[in-house]
């Protein structure tokens, strides 16, 4: 009897999938947010969604032409939704760059349309940001160059027949368009009926998955879109706002829905065990009041809160935590090293694996931020995509590869001639490539700025706009000064610079990082992922950033006057930003927990998490 108790005790949420499921009857279509914390399925529950539609809808959907959209975050997780309906047709399954691009590609005119008013609107800024710099500072000369480039571009315009744009690379040349600019233009475009009535047509479901990530710009449009054709839409949001971690995702998600809209609730924890599951409920219990319960037949599990002072050697340290983690749980996986570190902060990953000097100083430029850590950003692509593959291939005498890059990207081959020229020209490239190569002679590392004054010097890739200046003698003319306007325009130009002076061979463990082939992971890489078991890495020393702190979430800091103002107003504060990833990094583990505190009150910071009720007396232990 209490056998069936329990099973039935593990499938309290199996009504949730028919609720989603009804929302998505074709003849009356809702909209839902569905509330669900970690590990609760809501992945699965989306799949089993759309296996239903095809089940139920197919015929119906194929006969009028239309389809059902799932917005994902990564091209992995696009790729797993994708394997797991079969690759079906009636799904598209996209990112959110690539959906945008396809409702609003081949609308070339009004593409030009919204570029001319955008690039007017930012040559506006910049003259007026002009009137009030000083002419011989180098933030006024980056920018009047900037001011030429956008004039450039909008003389251009009328040229362009066709826009491009590539969702997962470098977009260059004159009809490109850039990551942003096809958001907001997909975001401005929705705000129309006409594009609103493409869409529906379209797509008359539309589902979101980590919702809480998804650009604000994009989702608020959405929103308005299901406002106005209520009915005959139906908009579905997946995800958990306590795993928001972007700064550009919808801060209010799920507060002030829309009457109208579902709100389906999942209570289960289908990953973790018992006492890691207890755990994150007592961390979210600050923000909200959605408790979840373990499946009955989990285990209990093991969570184990290490605190070292900050000064503590990493390395030394974190083998002895598994160490004792092997001897707590009596699993000697641990020992093995076959656990995950997650490091809550990217700075972190930065300072292990040795690229500190590209990513620091980047970092700290707020609209370079999410590109940065997305592996987006143009300037940085260009070494990833272009130079570091050259690199790569070289060492390993792949002249194939070599050749196929040169072809893909060398402005040296663009111009069309006879085939003689074609001849010279591919030796040509060959010889550029050679010397750019001849940088890393005799093990020499160069630094960013070496390789991009080289590629500039030989005329051999095109060098993305922004670093256009990086590369001109007049850089380094006497009569710049770097102590230029003190503005964000300053600040951009000193931080690329800054970055460009790192060595190259940081460029290979940044990508390393960002495309997740390295043993370390932060919140971002680990999104969706679980793992047997897990070391939580918490360091604010190594983290530098300000808009974490640990040692203000386990009280060893206290709250600085801007965290009592803002939290007097109810804006996100730092602790709450920290407490999310948290909670992301802790919901991870499938058998173990490990955290590791690195703090300058090893003390406070017992007493504190004790206080807080989030560990017992036996699960933490101070190590001097
Ligand atoms: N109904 C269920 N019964 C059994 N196992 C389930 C069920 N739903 C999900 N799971 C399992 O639980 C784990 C978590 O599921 P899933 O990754 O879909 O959760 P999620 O809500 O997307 O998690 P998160 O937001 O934390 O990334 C997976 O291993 C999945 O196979």
């Amino acid at each position: 009897m209490v056998h069936i108790e329990q099973i039935e005790h593990n499938h309290i949420d199996d009504h949730i999938d028919d609720e989603i499921i009804k929302c998505l009857d074709l003849e009356n279509p809702q909209s839902f947010f569905l509330f669900a914390g970690a590990g609760s399925g809501k992945t699965r529950s989306l799949v089993t969604a759309l296996e239903k539609i095809r089940e139920t809808s197919y015929q119906q959907l194929r006969l009028k032409g239309q389809r059902v959209a799932i917005i994902t975050y990564t091209n992995a997780a696009c790729e797993e939704i994708g394997r797991r309906l079969d690759y079906d047709p009636l799904f598209s399954v996209s990112t959110i760059h690539t959906f945008v691009w396809e409702l609003i590609k081949g609308f070339n005119k009004d593409i030009s349309e919204w570029l001319y008013a955008n690039l007017t609107h930012q040559i506006t800024d910049l003259e007026e940001k002009q009137r009030n710099g000083r002419p011989t500072s180098r933030a006024f000369v980056v920018r009047q160059k900037n001011i030429e480039a956008k004039q450039k571009r909008i003389n251009n315009l009328k040229k362009i027949k066709q826009f491009t744009y590539n969702p997962n690379g470098i977009n260059q040349g004159k009809e490109s368009l850039n990551h942003s600019e096809v958001i907001s233009i997909g975001a401005y475009f929705l705000s129309k009926p006409l594009m609103q009535k493409i869409l529906i047509k379209k797509f008359p479901i539309l589902l979101v998955d980590e919702s809480q990530d998804t650009n604000k710009e994009l989702l608020n449009a959405l929103f308005e879109v299901e406002r106005k054709n209520n009915g005959t839409f139906s908009l579905g949001l997946f995800g958990d706002t306590m795993q928001r971690i972007y700064s550009d995702g919808k801060e209010d998600l799920g507060i002030n829905l829309p009457e109208n809209w579902k709100r389906p609730v999942k209570k289960m924890n289908h990953r973790c065990p018992k006492r890691i599951v207890k755990l994150i409920n007592r961390i979210r219990s600050a923000v909200d009041d959605q408790e979840q319960r373990p499946r009955t037949d989990k285990e209990e599990g093991h969570v184990h809160f290490f605190i070292l002072p900050s000064t503590a050697d990493r390395i030394k340290t974190e083998e002895l935590v598994a160490q004792r983690m092997a001897q707590i749980t009596e699993d000697e996986k641990w020992i093995d090293v076959d656990y995950m570190t997650l490091i809550l902060e990217h700075h972190m990953a930065a300072t292990r694996l040795g690229f500190s000097e590209l990513f620091q100083p980047l970092h700290k430029i707020d609209k370079l931020k999410t590109g940065l850590l997305e592996g987006s950003l143009p300037e940085l692509n260009f070494f990833t995509e272009i130079i570091l593959p050259i690199f790569n291939a070289h060492k390993v005498g792949n002249k194939f590869a070599i050749a196929s890059i040169a072809r893909k990207y060398s402005r040296l081959l663009r111009i069309q001639r006879n085939e003689r020229d074609q001849l010279l020209q591919i030796k040509n490239v060959q010889d550029a490539i050679n010397q750019l190569l001849s940088l890393w002679n005799e093990d020499n590392d160069p630094l960013c700025i070496d390789v991009l004054q080289c590629v500039a010097r030989l005329n051999l890739f095109e060098i993305p706009d922004s670093l256009y200046s990086f590369v001109k003698e007049e850089k380094r003319e006497q009569n710049v000064t770097e102590d230029g306007d003190n503005d964000r325009g300053n600040e951009l130009i000193n931080a690329w610079d800054e970055c460009l002076k790192a060595p190259f061979s940081q460029i290979n463990e940044y990508a390393s990082y960002i495309t997740g082939t390295s043993n370390f992971m932060t919140h971002q890489g680990v999104k969706g992922l679980e793992f047997p078991r897990v070391m939580v890495i918490i360091d604010d020393h190594s983290a530098g950033g300000f808009l974490f702190s640990y040692e203000k979430l386990f009280g060893a800091k206290d709250k600085t006057k801007a965290d009592a103002e803002n939290e007097n107003v109810n804006k996100d504060t730092t602790i709450d930003r920290t407490r999310r990833l948290f909670y992301v990094t802790c919901s991870r583990a499938e058998k173990s927990l490990a955290i590791v505190a690195y703090s300058e009150k090893p003390e406070e910071v017992k007493k504190h998490v004790l206080k807080e009720g989030w560990f017992e007396e036996s699960e933490v232990e101070i190590i001097s």
